[in-house]
């Protein structure tokens, strides 16, 4: 494939990373200008798609996106340039780079952020028919959800993520902050999210009941 990203190729991923934000904003998982999502276009250079930062992510448009590196850096001569790359996209381009992700998305969703307060160590997931959602077994895993502390230094939370990358869990809780999910495109990693959740509700849930 082509090095050069064209314009058509860029509208289409920008296309498909609005569209997935406003179904995350529709579940209420991007509230305010929060989360944001990258899809990979290159591997070698690395080139991602990633959403402009500070925007309304229900509302976002095709061309609401910014082409950046493999140090979630802004390309020369994008299409938009007075739009800025998420914040966070030090961390995307680090996830895509580390575990081979074709989509990341990060979403401020409540459960894991409460879920990594109960258990700053760690999350752990076990015994529950969803975790096939993640690619686990549902009896046979124990799933231990990595729990990072929050910073504004994507290079830190970038070496954090690596410190405790483990190939077979696809998802990262920045403590009062959000979660990162990641996986081979946007729709694995939206339904990935989608389990992570409700694996996280449910064991929240059942551990303040006294039931685990
Ligand atoms: C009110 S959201 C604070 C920033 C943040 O955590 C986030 O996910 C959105 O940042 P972006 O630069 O991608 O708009
Ligand atoms: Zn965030």
């Amino acid at each position: 494939m082509s090095e050069t990203i064209t314009g058509a190729e860029l509208e289409r991923a920008g296309a498909a990373l609005a569209a997935e934000s406003a179904r995350f904003a529709g579940l209420g998982w991007m509230r305010g200008t929060s989360g944001n999502l990258s899809v990979a276009l290159r591997s070698d250079p690395l080139r991602l798609a990633v959403t402009a930062s500070g925007r309304d992510k229900g509302l976002l448009r095709a061309e609401d996106v910014v082409v950046v590196d493999a140090d979630g850096a802004a390309v020369p001569d994008q299409p938009r340039p007075d739009q800025r790359p998420s914040a966070e996209a030090g961390l995307h381009a680090r996830i895509a780079r580390v575990a081979g992700a074709g989509a990341v998305v990060h979403v401020h969703v409540l459960a894991p952020v409460l879920a990594a307060e109960r258990w700053p160590g760690g999350v752990v997931l076990r015994d529950l028919e969803m975790l096939k959602g993640l690619g686990r077994g549902a009896h046979d895993d124990v799933v231990t959800v990595p729990v990072v502390a929050n910073s504004q230094d994507m290079t830190w939370l970038g070496d954090r993520f690596e410190d405790g990358f483990d190939p077979a869990t696809p998802a990262l809780i920045v403590a009062r902050h959000g979660v990162y999910v990641w996986g081979d495109d946007l729709e694995q990693a939206r339904h990935r999210a989608e389990c992570l959740e409700w694996l996280v509700s449910f064991t929240l849930a059942a551990n303040q009941a006294g039931h685990i």
